[in-house]
């Protein structure tokens, strides 16, 4: 990720990576009010080239490690690091959610420009910025639509772009393309390893699609629950860049067997 270095050293005993760990993520827990711990004791290092793929049965915290992550949510202890350079604390973050929640009453353009405007960009370099990525994610014959007119996964393309446009250092999606069909699915899963390659942010993603999380990911953290902990982390060591033809690949097919008997192996647990 640009601008983003290693604060400190990793030590002896840590894992040796080839890239700068980005965020440090230690003794991290998360309690909702008085109810049951969610997130226990989460230690994490994620590098500067990673793109990690949370997944796990449902209620195992997922959704709330990412909002800890983005700040939506405050942690009850631990420690969030974001090992930045710059002035500011925290890294520039955009966010990509399931429902790719759009203005209605505005453009795909104007939606794409948004970000931009309220950061303070003039009219012309927003427009400028949001056609360059309107134009990455294939929308540009629709940058004139509204969100009605669109399908579901141009309306994600168009959410894609929107979280783009500030060129965020750490972009955290949940469960993008959750509620797309596998087509275009495996489509916009190929786009997005593109635009990290030409953005290199930093990704973490939720899942619930084993086959995406082994496409997308550089590492696969399955999470187990009651309380949610890390229970396995698999890395993805399948060469960057990816294609359609990376799924036919029998490596490629060993990693999903070994989330997918992960998952089974945790059922067999709780
Ligand atoms: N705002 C909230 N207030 C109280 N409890 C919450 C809140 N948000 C989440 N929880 C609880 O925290 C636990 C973890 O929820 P979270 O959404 O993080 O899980 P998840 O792994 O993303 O689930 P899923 O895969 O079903 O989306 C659940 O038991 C959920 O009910």
């Amino acid at each position: 990720m640009p601008n983003l270095t290693a604060a400190t050293a990793l030590s002896d005993s840590e894992e040796i990576r080839t890239a700068d760990p980005a965020v440090s993520i230690q003794g991290l827990y998360k309690q909702y009010g008085n109810g049951p711990t969610v997130l226990n004791n989460i230690n994490l290092e994620i590098a500067e080239d990673d793109f990690i793929g949370l997944i796990g049965p449902s209620g195992c915290g997922k959704s709330t490690l990412l909002k800890l992550l983005g700040g939506l949510e405050s942690k009850t202890k631990g420690d969030i690091q974001f090992l930045t350079q710059q002035t500011s604390p925290r890294p520039k973050m955009g966010f990509v959610f399931q429902d790719a929640n759009l203005m209605p009453w505005l453009t795909v353009i104007a939606n794409v420009m948004l970000p931009l405007e309220l950061n303070g960009a003039s009219k012309q370099e927003a427009e400028r910025k949001a056609i360059q990525l309107i134009e990455m994610v294939g929308l540009g014959h629709v940058k004139n639509h509204y969100p009605r007119q669109l399908s579901g996964g141009m309306r994600m393309r168009a959410s894609i772009a929107r979280a783009l446009t500030i060129e965020p250092q750490l972009l955290l999606l949940d469960e993008p393309f959750g509620a797309l069909d596998e087509m275009t699915r495996d489509d916009l899963n190929e786009e997005l390893l593109k635009l990290k390659q030409l953005q290199a942010w930093v990704g973490v993603f939720v899942t619930h699609s084993v086959t995406e999380a082994v496409f997308l990911s550089s590492r696969v953290l399955v999470m187990s629950a009651n309380p949610g902990e890390i229970y396995r982390e698999i890395p993805i060591d399948l060469p960057f860049p990816r294609t359609s033809e990376t799924r036919n690949l029998p490596e490629f097919q060993q990693k999903v067997v070994e989330v997918s008997q992960t998952l089974h192996e945790l059922r067999n647990l709780a």
